[in-house]
């Protein structure tokens, strides 16, 4: 035989063979009382199972010799409680061991013997005989019982004990070759023997197996042993399942790693060699490089970083990592494009882009220079009011460019969703920085001037409300670091200039309009219109379709009478639009008719835009009782508006209005009403009027399918009711507006500016004003004022001397 120490399972079996039948149920006589102690480690060796076993030491090596040759090769185990190097004296060892009958021997030199044997039973120690060189005990050997019918209780704990073994067996396969070998003996009319045999086969603490060994009661020792197996089957259970999650991540990590392998190399062949993701982080590093980011911002940005290094580039997770770090680096972080200081360029590009505006500009003007001696835009916002076309947009557009700054505009009419200002959380699917990162991000600059259109038309819903997610980027306050709820950073606005437009200031929440400075466009007048056209709309527009000056001209009286005629409104859209038409079909006259110039003139424009549109805005060619014209400023400027009155005569006289009135409109109608009544009621007035007594009365204003409101009506309406009782037709050149109270007294209305200006674009030469509006009229630029003449009311009675002249 080799000097290899026997591991071999086979060997294990022929000594068991050898041993089987010799001893396998001793009696207490045939065994011996005085035994060699051989102590062991680790674990005690339990009755019933072949194994070999190792021993150092000459003094051991002898008596274990001796002992196969003078004692049949009986031995005790015992086990040691101290550590292995030292040998162990009598107080180390354990009472209780197995008595083991030694089969076989082979000695490996001179220090080390190995012996190969089985567990034959119990023994308990009664004293020690000899210490030196070896210790022998006397002992009390504990054979298992023969054939001990076990009763209900252990038979129980034996089937618990082989059901658990079996499931043990489906799990460990090691194990189940050693249960294959004992499988043989076990035997549940032995149970103590059977249960020794599993005993052998626990990996259990060294302590809980000493402490089955020294368990006598059957009943007792089936308990513990059941426990130990469940402990067994437990730690198996979370191997297996260890196991199977490792190899499902191997498996996993194998796939990935193979296909990434492949991906490589095909990226290899078509010469995109560098990872991709590799790359990616390389080039926004290098864009975030120049950046100063605040340290908040950067940490962020390393941790982003750091997360996308470990994402697979195909996760979603990398291109929502990727889009976040992407908008950070395309954000203008510290950079700020220079103003310009200079008051009297500002000046000269204001005078350049637009004609008129003289009240407008000078505002801009000393807006502009107060930003520029305080160095700062901070806490500013300019409230562009007026109507559509008036040039909104254009003054703010020149106030970036007087200040040489980037331009941004955007419209916040109808939004609903906070989202769209402040952005969505970057949980969500598709989320987006809101619109003032994106201004930021386009702009590249973080004081861009930044145009909020349409403020006066925003709205609000369930999502939020936008109107006060807009006021925490407009207050000085808080938008040094406003934070963008996708960004989650603070980004300073602070140097955001902020201009806002609005058709009017009415629905302006009013926390947004007090922090707003409001500069009103009030609309052009029909010469002012004409020059802008000369001077901006028909070059620029001849510009755009590639004419030149000359080709196609428009003469000063054709775009008089396309003001008047077919772009009657506050503003010059409209009349920007119909030069276009112009320029339109000319292009294809000059190309049909090979000429080289075109000219357009008051009598050959119908040829171009057809037949106009306006007439006139007199319903009335002749003046006519019941009828009063009104004036009203509405969101799309001044506008002159007809009030009509007429009655049937009835039994039962009654009033009523029409007209699509508001609330406050119909009370001025109610209080006209009763005003004229006592006005002209029996006895007031010479000869009385008895009109009201026997008509039903009823009052409209047209156009009806335009809702219309307000309190300026009042004197219009009250006019219309006398004239449709007296029979007066009010002269028809005259126009009105103002206030009336149920006593008499006219009060002052807004936009008289704009209602000017729809009076003159009317044709009218006569208004009448409250008195208490006169400084209004009279502050207006003279070319308003021209050709007009104001009769200004304290009562009624005024207004009826200027309606009535004798
Ligand atoms: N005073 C002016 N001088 C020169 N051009 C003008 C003037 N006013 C308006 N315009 C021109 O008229 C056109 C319409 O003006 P703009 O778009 O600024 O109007 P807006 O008041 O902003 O209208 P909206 O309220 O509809 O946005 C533009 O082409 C603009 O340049």
């Amino acid at each position: 035989m080799s000097d290899e120490l026997i591991t071999d399972q086979h060997i294990i079996e022929e000594v068991m063979a050898e041993t089987e039948g010799k001893s396998l149920q001793p009696t207490e006589t045939f065994l011996p009382q005085h035994l060699t102690i051989l102590p062991i480690q680790q674990r005690p060796v339990f009755p019933g199972l072949g194994m070999p076993l190792a021993f150092k030491g000459k003094a051991l090596i002898n008596a274990i010799k001796k002992a196969v040759e003078e004692q049949d090769g009986y031995v005790g185990l015992s086990l040691s409680a101290g550590p292995a190097a030292k040998e162990p004296g009598d107080e180390d060892l354990s009472e209780i061991g197995t008595i083991f009958q030694i089969a076989r021997i082979q000695q490996h030199g001179p220090e080390l013997i190995q012996v190969m044997g089985r567990g034959i039973a119990r023994f308990t120690k009664k004293r020690a005989i000899l210490v030196k060189p070896v210790l022998r005990w006397e002992v009390t050997p504990y054979p298992e019982p023969e054939n001990v019918k076990p009763d209900q209780d252990l038979k129980a704990y034996m089937m618990a004990i082989s059901g658990e073994i079996k499931s043990l067996l489906q799990l460990n396969p090691l194990f189940k070759e050693q249960v294959n070998l004992v499988a043989s003996q076990l035997n549940y009319d032995a149970p103590g023997h059977t249960m020794d045999v599993i005993s052998n086969l626990l990996s259990s603490e060294t302590d809980a197996l000493q402490e089955l060994l020294e368990t006598f009661g059957l009943h007792e020792r089936a308990q513990l042993l059941l426990r130990l197996i469940k402990e067994e089957l437990q730690i198996a259970q979370i191997q297996k399942r260890i196991n199977q999650q490792i190899e499902e991540k191997v498996n996993k990590q194998q796939k990935e790693f193979f296909l990434r392998e492949q991906l490589k190399a095909i990226k290899k062949e078509l010469g995109l060699e560098k990872e991709e993701g590799e790359s990616e982080i390389e080039k926004l590093q290098k864009r975030l490089e120049g950046k100063h980011l605040p340290e908040e911002a950067r940490k962020t940005v390393e941790e982003e970083f750091e997360k996308l290094r470990t994402l697979n580039v195909q996760s979603p997770d990398f291109n929502v990592t990727r889009n976040y770090l992407e908008t950070i680096a395309s954000l203008p972080w510290g950079q700020y494009t220079e103003d310009s200081r200079d008051i009297r360029k500002a000046r000269k590009v204001l005078d350049a882009e637009h004609y008129g505006l003289e009240e407008v500009k000078a505002r801009i003007l000393e807006f502009l220079s107060t930003v520029i001696k305080r160095g700062t835009v901070s806490g500013s916002i300019i409230c562009l009011a007026g109507p559509p076309g008036v040039g909104k947009t254009s003054i703010g557009k020149s106030v970036a460019h007087a200040l040489g700054r980037e331009f941004y505009r955007f419209s916040v009419g109808g939004m609903r969703d906070e989202a769209e200002i402040k952005g969505h959380r970057r949980t969500y699917i598709g989320a987006m920085p809101g619109k003032l990162i994106q201004a930021l991000k386009r702009t590249g600059a973080s004081n861009p001037v930044i145009m909020l259109d349409e403020i006066d038309k925003i709205g609000s819903s369930f999502q939020g409300d936008p109107a006060s997610a807009l006021l925490e980027v407009l207050d000085p306050e808080q938008n040094g670091s406003f934070v963008d709820h996708y960004l989650d950073l603070p980004f300073d606005l602070s140097n955001v200039l902020f201009i806002t437009t609005a058709n009017q200031l009415e629905t302006i929440p009013a926390p947004l309009l007090d922090r707003m400075e409001v500069i009103r466009l009030a609309g052009y007048i029909t010469q002012e219109k004409v020059q802008i056209a000369k001077r901006y709309l028909l070059p620029k527009q001849l510009k755009e379709h590639g004419f030149a000056p000359k080709e196609v001209s428009i003469s000063e009286k054709a775009l008089e009478k396309m003001v008047n005629d077919y772009a009657r409104e506050a503003g010059v859209r409209n009349l920007e639009q119909q030069i276009k038409k112009v320029i339109r079909k000319a292009a294809l006259q000059l190309a049909e008719s090979g000429q080289a110039a075109l000219k357009v003139t008051k009598r050959n424009l119908e040829e171009f835009l057809g037949k106009p549109v306006f007439r006139s805005e007199r319903l009335y060619n002749k003046a006519t009782p019941g009828v009063a014209l009104g004036l009203a400023y509405t969101a799309m400027g001044g506008a002159t508006l007809y009030i009509e009155a007429n009655g049937i005569p009835s039994a039962s006289p009654g009033f009523k209005q029409t007209g699509q009135l508001g609330d406050v409109m119909k009370e001025s109608a109610v209080i006209a009403n009763t005003y004229i009544r006592s006005l002209l009621g029996e006895g007031r007035q010479e000869g009385g009027n008895s009109y009201f007594e026997s008509h039903q009365v009823h009052l409209h204003v047209p156009a009806g399918a335009t809702p219309k409101d307000g309190p300026s009506a009042g004197i219009t309406m009250a006019l219309a009711l006398y004239s449709l009782a007296t029979g007066q037709p009010v002269r028809d050149d005259i126009a009105m507006t103002g206030e009336l109270t149920l006593t008499g007294k006219v009060l002052p209305i807004g936009g008289v500016k704009e209602k000017a200006i729809a009076a003159r674009r009317a044709g009218i030469h006569h208004l009448i004003l409250p008195e208490d509006n006169r400084r209004d009229f009279e502050e207006l630029p003279a070319h308003i004022q021209e050709g007009i003449a104001v009769h200004y009311a304290d009562y009624f009675e005024d207004v009826l001397k200027a309606a009535f002249p004798a």
